[in-house]
């Protein structure tokens, strides 16, 4: 049986240990959040009563897998030392990724811990594509992401735009994926993930729009290159217990899991 440390226990945390509940192949031993809420408790006490509910993993604790789904300061604070030590990860926050020297950081921990950290998928597709489309070489990424107008609430969309008058979609930003993530570093997952798998922070283009015609999250990936080219649209349902968040998300991250304990992996 799989030991599994999860971090983070919100909108994606509690969802996911919804659906490996009863899947007798894992258990989830720890749950590390920066404040143990009674949310949180009441969480962990129907969906995983064997779990110890704790803000850092025990020296001694070896889980067989971390699970990040908690946010960018997740990565500094408990995959890093987790992976120096040796314990394989699995991280949804890859915006993180796109801070300066990060990247490196996760590729040398885990180097230092003879294991390996796995960049989640999260709320986009195609990634296994651009990955392999990028070993033959590409020319262009361009990422659209459009969402309702209130999942840019508390983002510099603010400053460029009446979010709550808008009558049609606005463009709030367009430029580099690595621009992207400075001003809208929680929305910056999806655009980090492309550009991880393809062209990079620098070359891959992104436009966020604030849409009042959307109840989804909507992501559109075009890329071309020497395999030819490719154009994909998600249409998200997002989390109702955080619009910014695509439900896929979730299921990302729980088939990443089952991945890990299943004979036959997909
Ligand atoms: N790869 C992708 O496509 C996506 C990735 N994400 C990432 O997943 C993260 C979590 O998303 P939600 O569950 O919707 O957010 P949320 O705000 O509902 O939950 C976050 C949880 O993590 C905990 N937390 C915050 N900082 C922490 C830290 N330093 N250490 C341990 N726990 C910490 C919070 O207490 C809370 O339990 C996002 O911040 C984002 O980075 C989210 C959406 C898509
Ligand atoms: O749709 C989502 O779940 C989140 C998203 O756009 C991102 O973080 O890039």
């Amino acid at each position: 049986m799989k030991n599994i440390a999860l971090i983070g226990c919100g909108a994606i945390g509690s969802s996911v240990l919804e659906l490996l509940s009863g899947d007798t192949r894992l258990q989830v031993g720890w749950i590390l959040v920066p404040e143990i809420t009674p949310a949180v408790r009441e969480t962990a006490a129907r969906l995983a009563s064997q779990a110890q509910l704790l803000q850092a993993l025990p020296g001694d604790a070896v889980p067989d897998l971390l699970v990040e789904c908690a946010g960018h300061a997740a990565i500094e604070e408990h995959v890093l030392p987790a992976l120096t030590r040796g314990i394989p990860a699995v991280i949804a926050s890859i915006g993180a990724l796109s801070a300066p020297g990060m990247a490196e950081r996760v590729q040398a921990a885990a180097e230092a811990g003879k294991t390996q950290a796995q960049l989640l998928s999260g709320a986009i597709g195609g990634i296994d594509a651009l990955a392999a489309a990028r070993v033959g070489g590409l020319e262009t990424v361009v990422y659209t992401g459009r969402k309702p107008p209130k999942a840019w609430s508390g983002t510099p969309a603010e400053q460029v735009c009446d979010l709550d008058g808008l009558t049609e979609a606005f463009c709030i930003f367009e430029g580099s994926a690595r621009e992207a993530a400075q001003l809208y570093p929680k929305n910056a997952n999806v655009a980090a993930t492309l550009s991880l798998a393809g062209l990079g922070l620098d070359k891959t283009m992104v436009r966020l729009f604030a849409d009042p015609g959307v109840h989804e999250n909507v992501h559109q990936v075009e890329a071309r290159g020497a395999f030819g080219a490719m154009e994909l649209t998600m249409r998200g349902k997002p989390l109702a217990a955080n619009p910014k968040t695509s439900a896929l998300t979730v299921y990302s991250v729980v088939r990443s899991v089952l991945n890990n304990v299943a004979p036959l992996a997909i």
